[in-house]
């Protein structure tokens, strides 16, 4: 039991623990709002696959929840801390539980995949060099890199394993949840269900709490627990597969129904999620 669940930090919804809770949450830069009055639950341990169409707000969400874009109106819960209560050191306490993976992996390319990796560390931690080249080392080892890798620039990197240093970073503070956008764009069917793999072998042996925005169809069968569906302005639905399947919305219908995506969950079979 970590510190924040003994002062029973963390909201409990029935049985699980809700390590993100959005509610009401609306957001506009002048003109419509993108977001409208949206609600959204994330559970700890579970890796939800959040879907919808393109431009429907789903960056915007993101950026949202760590806080790059300013609300109009809502509340946002997250680690057990309300956004609008939180001092200077709450924050930086929360950020430093919070791993994010950009879309394009975003690294920089003038460091190494081990300075890579050290700048969270660099930013929030006063560590000694030789400690922060064995963390870094270890973190690289975790997202399933070869050691030599952490000598290498981002422009010596395949995209599965800039992908992999990507997140080899977000995990450098070891955070409790993580932010990955369209992690498996740009990979190849391979290197996307290997990704997949590690996603959920973080997920079994780390705990992590994983928010993952894909349009991977490929993913949300392997590896999501859960998935929400942005839509209208807000989440359509959230919950699992079985429920996306059958849930009653023309969108919804023709993602999880549609040709593509029948070919995909077929082949799940009874392997889909509960
Ligand atoms: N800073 C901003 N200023 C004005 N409008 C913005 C800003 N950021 C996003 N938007 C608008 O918000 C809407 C949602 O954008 P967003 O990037 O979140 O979509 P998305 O669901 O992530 O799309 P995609 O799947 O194509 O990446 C778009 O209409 C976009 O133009």
């Amino acid at each position: 039991m970590d510190e924040s669940q003994e002062n029973g930090a963390e909201a409990k919804t029935g049985e699980r623990e809700s390590v993100l809770t959005v509610r009401g949450l609306t957001v506009g830069f002048g003109g419509p709002t993108v977001l409208e009055d949206l609600d959204l639950d994330v559970y700890r341990g579970e890796v939800l696959g959040f879907v919808g169409g393109s431009g429907t707000g789903k960056s915007v969400l993101m950026r949202t929840v760590l806080r790059l874009t300013q609300r109009q109106a809502g509340k946002i819960t997250i680690l057990g801390k309300d956004f609008d209560q939180l001092t200077y050191e709450e924050r930086l306490a929360v950020d430093m539980r919070i791993g994010v993976l950009f879309q394009q992996g975003a690294l920089f390319s003038g460091l190494t995949v081990l300075e890579n990796v050290q700048v969270p560390m660099r930013e929030y931690l006063d560590l000694p060099k030789p400690l922060m080249d064995d963390l870094a080392r270890l973190k690289i080892e975790l997202v399933g890199l070869r050691p030599e890798a952490a000598d290498r620039f981002p422009s010596e990197l395949s995209g599965g394993m800039i992908k992999r240093a990507a997140l080899a970073r977000a995990l450098a503070l070891d955070p409790d949840l993580v932010f990955l956008d369209e992690p498996t764009s740009g990979l190849d069917p391979i290197g996307a269900a290997e990704f997949d793999e590690l996603i959920a072998r973080l997920r079994d042996t780390l705990g992590l709490t994983v928010y993952m925005v894909t349009h991977d169809l490929d993913s949300l069968s392997a590896v999501c627990d859960r998935i929400a569906v942005l839509g209208r302005k807000k989440v359509l639905v959230e919950g699992t597969l079985d429920k996306m399947l059958s849930f009653d919305d023309p969108w919804v219908k023709s993602y999880f129904r549609g040709k593509r995506s029948r070919a995909v969950f077929n082949e799940a079979g009874d392997g889909q999620k509960q």
